[in-house]
Order: C-alpha cells, then structure tokens, then sequence
C-alpha cells in the first residue's frame, strides 16, 4: 500500500473514545501538518495538552462541548451526516493552550495540527461563519466550505476546508499544486485530505505526483480514508453515482494558499 493512503485504525483510546486516525507521529511524511479523528460516544471525553502546536477541532458529525480551560463552548456542531452539505461548528485552540472535547450525542471531531509559537485568541467558528463557494463547471464542479482560509487571521499557520464533489466530477482539478516556497508565485503547504463517500461503499482515485515522476501514486482510496500530500498535484476523481466529501487541512512555512497548475492541464482552465 502506499505510504501516502491510511487506513482508519479504531483505536480504543478510553471509555467512549476511539482514535479513527493519528497522523501525528513521526511516521508520517509531513512536518507541517498533522491530523486525528476520533469517535466519541455520548459523554466521551477527549483532552489534550497542545504544546507548540495549535489546533483546529472540527465537529465533522454530531454535537460536542469544548473548553480551552477558559471558554466553553456548548453543544457545537451542526450535522448528523457531513452529506447534509452544510458547515459546521469548529474551535481553533492556539500553541501552549489545552482544550477538553466532550460528546454531548455520539460525535466523529477531526483535529488539525501545525507547529506554532506565537499564541493567539481561541475562536469559535461558527458554520454560519464558513465562507461557502462553488468552484468549478463541465465535469468540475464542487462546492467548498472555507472554515480557516489563508483571508482570516485567527490560525499562525492552519489552513482547514471542506470539498464537496459530485457524482462524476473531479475536483483539486486541473491538477494543482503548492510545493515550493516561492511567493508571490507559489506557496509551500503539505496537505492531509480525510475522505467519506456517499453512499458509504463508493472509492474515488486520487493521484498524487510531481513533475519529474519522482513521486507518482494513484491511489484508490475508501470511505475514512486519510491521503497524505508532502509535495505534488493531487487531482480527485469521483465515479458516477456517488458524492465524496474531503476535509483538507495545509500548513507551511508560510499561512498562504498559491498554487499552480500543471502546465500539461492549463488549458482545462482556459476553455469557454
Ligand atoms: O477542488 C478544490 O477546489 C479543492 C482543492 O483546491 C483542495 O482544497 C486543495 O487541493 C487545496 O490545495
């Protein structure tokens, strides 16, 4: 398998806690960015000592309560099904903060991660506050929940958004990518993508590769899959019949999203 594609794990961490995925440790390919999701039950509990990195909490389906010590924030969440495509609730916790999630109903959180020094306000993001957009026509259409873009200040370096692609589309395409630190040009941002397709049993192909083929993997990846990004375009194809939804969490030396399409692809862009 590839070492870029992982498989849920469902680690039983405590009574009514289960780790889905831990891409935080050193067996990943990523310096920037790291990513959890984990399963709670109602009256779960899940606490964490961040340290230097800060952290997003997205409440991907049900309702939860969070606290960084201070701040609570109650019964947050908005969704029993992210396939309702509306946003959702999120808390960004900055760097030498801790935070405390508690189910309130059965709840899966995804849990964003990038090194950061410089501490900044904990902020609830409400779903009404996602900027929504539609990208894309022909067979590229999508629709996008921008829940921490490169426009708002509240993260030192997390960018976090959902995609939704339809049944036969494609989206982060044309291929794109964002690898190398050349501003104003292009920006350098790892990427983690956390697929569910709908209905449950769909798979859609994700290609991840660089110019000079040095790293080509297309993968087929499932529902609950993780797909690691360190560098290179990663296209998603999405079969006919089904609807996938992808959370994209990028982190980088610098908090801002310029990428570049494949030159080979340009012309996708470019027609009427
Ligand atoms: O297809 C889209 O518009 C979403 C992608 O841009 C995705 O968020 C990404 O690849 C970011 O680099």
């Amino acid at each position: 398998m590839s070492r870029l594609l992982r498989k849920p794990e469902h680690e039983q961490l405590s009574n009514g806690v289960v780790v889905v995925h831990d891409h935080t440790k050193e067996a990943t390919p990523l310096e920037y960015v790291g990513f959890k999701v984990i399963d709670l039950s109602p009256g779960g509990t899940h606490e964490e000592e961040l340290g230097k990195v800060e952290c997003c909490i997205v409440a991907l389906t049900g309702r939860i309560d969070v606290t960084d010590g201070t701040e609570t924030f109650e019964n947050i969440g908005a969704r029993d099904s992210v396939f309702e495509q509306r946003p959702t609730d999120s808390v960004y916790v900055s760097n030498d903060r801790s935070f405390k999630v508690e189910a309130v109903t059965k709840a899966r959180v995804a849990l964003c991660y990038s090194p950061s020094d410089n501490q900044l306000p904990t902020k609830l993001i409400k779903a009404a506050d996602n900027d929504v957009e539609h990208r894309g026509k022909d067979n590229n259409k999508r629709r996008v929940h921008n829940i921490l873009p490169d426009y708002d200040d509240s993260a030192n370096s997390l960018l976090v958004v959902e995609v939704f692609t339809e049944s036969g589309n494609w989206s982060s395409y044309p291929p794109h990518k964002h690898d190398e630190d050349n501003l104003p040009e292009e920006s350098f941002l790892e990427e983690s993508y956390y697929h569910e397709m709908n209905p449950p049993q769909g798979f859609v192909f994700q290609r991840v590769y660089t110019d000079d083929r040095s790293l080509d993997e297309t993968m087929t990846v499932e529902n609950g899959h993780v797909v690691l990004v360190p560098k290179g375009y990663h296209p998603v194809g999405v079969p006919d019949g089904y609807t996938s939804y992808y959370l994209n969490v990028m982190a980088g030396p610098k908090r801002k999203w310029k990428f570049h399409n494949d030159p080979d692809h340009e012309w996708i862009v470019e027609r009427d």
